[in-house]
């Protein structure tokens, strides 16, 4: 007897949704005062104005459209006041195009020993010299502007992970009166933006009023935080079934602190324009070499007498010029010329992801294997 398996409703749906999960990638460009910037995007991470290991118009060759500054370390050292007398973070670094500056409270939490929350802000000791300081949304939204920040973040609390439902509700509840403040405080010019970042855990109904009192403030852009904070990828996809689609469709979505290949390919399919990680910059220092072939650790004495590069078609000097032997006694022997090649290559292994991420989204087809 031939029998005909007919899908129940809902595993029909899940085989449907299977084929979805490209519908809500997209690519698109970002118009700002500094140029153009490319979705899905990858920002490296320049946390003390500089990316460490590279020139900026090195950074530029690896095809990033985009930096990060942070605002907790630059408020600190030199002073935010002293960059803006020196004509502003793009020209003190000399980098032209867009510069992204985080709000400065996650760095507060992640490295200040001392510190306090009120309503105010949080009040804090410097991890330098143990000074005293307070970021508030109105001063971090002013050392944004001090420092020339094309796109400046709202002043938030990064709820930590795990949090009970509770903690999670108050927490989000004060990031919504900071981005209210944020808002108000900030200077908006044409070709400048202000994203807020939404809170909320993994809760879903914190997630969703975190958005709306995000949208009345009609920031130019907004970004999921409170991910990856050690919830894991499961989690954190868990959270971007939904919360994407929360955010207005026509805006930038920046999911902040992501990630790996991998992560980014995921979140990608869920919707999520701007990633910023520290991955490919401070594991390249470490001798760690993302390829196509995988991670490459390349102080593994495996390679100590490997004559062939990292990638044989890949464009960045470490490829083009150098073998993996080289690149393994450079980093072994701690020279700076290693942290520099490997730390180009991986910038420069991200931005084909992204370019390859944006080709497949424009012609349709999806993307799943890449990585
Ligand atoms: N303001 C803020 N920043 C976060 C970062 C830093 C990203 C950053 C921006 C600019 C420069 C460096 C780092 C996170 N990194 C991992 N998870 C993160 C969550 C948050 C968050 O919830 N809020
Ligand atoms: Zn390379």
């Amino acid at each position: 007897e031939v029998s005909i398996t007919k899908f129940p409703a809902d595993e029909r749906k899940i085989i449907a949704k299977a084929h979805d999960k490209y519908k809500k990638a997209r690519a698109g460009i970002i118009n700002t005062r500094h140029g153009q910037i490319h979705t899905p995007a990858f920002m490296p991470v320049g946390t003390k104005g500089t990316v460490k290991a590279m020139l900026p118009e090195s950074v530029q060759t690896t095809g990033a459209d985009i930096i990060l500054g942070n605002t907790y370390h630059l408020m600190l050292q030199p002073g935010a006041k002293r960059v803006f007398k020196l004509g502003g973070l793009h020209k003190f670094m000399n980098w032209s195009k867009p510069l992204l500056t985080d709000s400065g409270g996650f760095q507060v939490m992640s490295l200040s020993k001392l510190r306090k929350i009120t309503e105010e802000g949080v009040i804090f000791n410097s991890h330098i010299d143990g000074s005293k300081f307070m970021l508030s949304p109105e001063s971090s939204t002013e050392i944004q502007y001090l420092l020339g920040s094309t796109i400046t973040m709202a002043f938030d609390e990064c709820t930590p992970y795990p949090s009970t439902y509770e903690q999670a509700k108050s927490s989000m509840e004060l990031t919504s009166r900071w981005a209210k403040r944020s808002r108000k405080a900030f200077y908006s010019r044409d070709g400048y933006g202000q994203f807020g970042i939404i809170q909320g855990s993994i809760y879903n109904d914190l997630r969703l009023k975190s958005a709306l009192d995000l949208i009345e403030l009609d920031f130019e852009g907004y970004a999921i935080g409170g991910l990856a904070v050690g919830e894991g990828q499961e989690l954190m996809f868990k959270v971007l079934d939904y919360a994407p689609d929360l955010l207005p469709i026509n805006k930038p979505r920046y999911l902040m602190g992501v990630g790996k290949p991998a992560d980014i390919i995921g979140a990608v399919q869920r919707g999520i324009d701007m990633f910023d990680c520290v991955i490919p910059t401070r594991s390249g220092r470490n001798g760690q070499a993302f390829t196509k072939y995988g991670v490459v650790n390349i102080r593994n004495s495996k390679y100590k007498e490997d004559n062939t590069p990292l990638e044989e078609d890949c464009l960045c000097p470490a490829c083009k010029n150098y073998t993996k032997a080289y690149l393994h006694y450079l980093v072994k022997v701690k020279e700076i010329l290693g942290a520099m090649l490997m730390t180009w290559h991986n910038l420069m292994y991200f931005q084909k992801l992204m370019l390859r991420i944006r080709e497949y989204i424009a012609q349709g087809k999806d993307f799943d294997f890449i990585s």
